[in-house]
């Protein structure tokens, strides 16, 4: 890919929260690699990134897979880093479901458009359910989210639905934005005689997955968002 393509790439970053345990770095990682690994270190956050093309396009995809987080240690700083969350429970774990509950009416305190999905994983363990269906549903429609049940053990085909959406979710608000930039500039550029727009296609690219520490990196870069907030991270 030319370096301007990849200039002009939509980035991404997507937090993916939720209680210890519940199956956020499996999830995280059969989304990427389509691989369901047993085990995975839980004592630190994890910072993956991966081109990707969903819809024919070609997204630069971070994913921070915030470890053990509980509402003592809200991962408030992941939360104003991302542009999208991915809120998860296990449905054999009702403090998880209740977590999961915490957690997403304090993402949308924070971030009120910040597109969010909710997943009840673990589908596969039905004889040890705590978690009915419709209460993961309902909790999701009250706040107007998309909810899906899903098994990262049995490579349920919603963890993909899941992602590709939120992932066209920003992907809109990306382009909105640019739009917006662009009407500003060819209006300026309009009042001072100068019209000229220049478009790049993305032409579409795989990618490999970075995996990083964190807290590492948080040391070496400072990213200024929105929302006067300022996060450290980088990949
Ligand atoms: N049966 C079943 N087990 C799963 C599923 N997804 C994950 N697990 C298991 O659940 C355990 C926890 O998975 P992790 O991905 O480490 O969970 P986590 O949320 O990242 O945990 P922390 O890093 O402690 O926050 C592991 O033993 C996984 O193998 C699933 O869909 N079904």
């Amino acid at each position: 890919m030319k370096t301007e393509e990849k200039n002009n790439m939509p980035k991404v970053r997507v937090a993916v929260i939720g209680k210890s345990n519940v199956g956020k770095s499996a999830l995280t990682v059969r989304y990427l690699t389509r691989r369901y690994i047993g085990e995975y270190r839980s004592n630190i956050d994890l910072l993956y990134r991966q081109t990707l093309t969903v819809n024919n396009a070609s997204l630069d995809v971070e994913i921070v897979d915030v470890c053990s987080c509980d509402m003592q240690m809200f991962p408030e700083e992941a939360i104003h880093w991302a542009d999208a969350c991915v809120i998860v429970y296990d449905i054999t774990c009702r403090t998880s479901f209740n977590q999961a509950s915490d957690m997403l009416q304090r993402v949308l305190q924070l971030r009120t458009q910040i597109p969010t999905v909710l997943l009840g994983n673990k589908a596969d363990l039905e004889h040890l359910r705590q978690i009915d269906e419709v209460e993961g549903r309902s909790l999701a429609a009250k706040h107007n989210l998309q909810f899906y049940e899903v098994s990262v053990a049995e490579n349920t085909t919603q963890i993909y639905t899941a992602f590709d959406l939120i992932l066209n979710m920003c992907r809109t608000n990306h382009a909105a934005q640019k739009t917006r930039k662009f009407s500003v500039s060819k209006m300026i550029g309009t009042l001072i005689g100068n019209t000229n727009s220049k478009v790049i296609q993305n032409s579409n690219q795989g990618g490999t997955v970075v995996v990083c520490h964190k807290s590492d990196l948080y040391k070496s870069r400072v990213l200024r968002r929105r929302q006067n907030f300022t996060a450290t991270a980088s990949l």
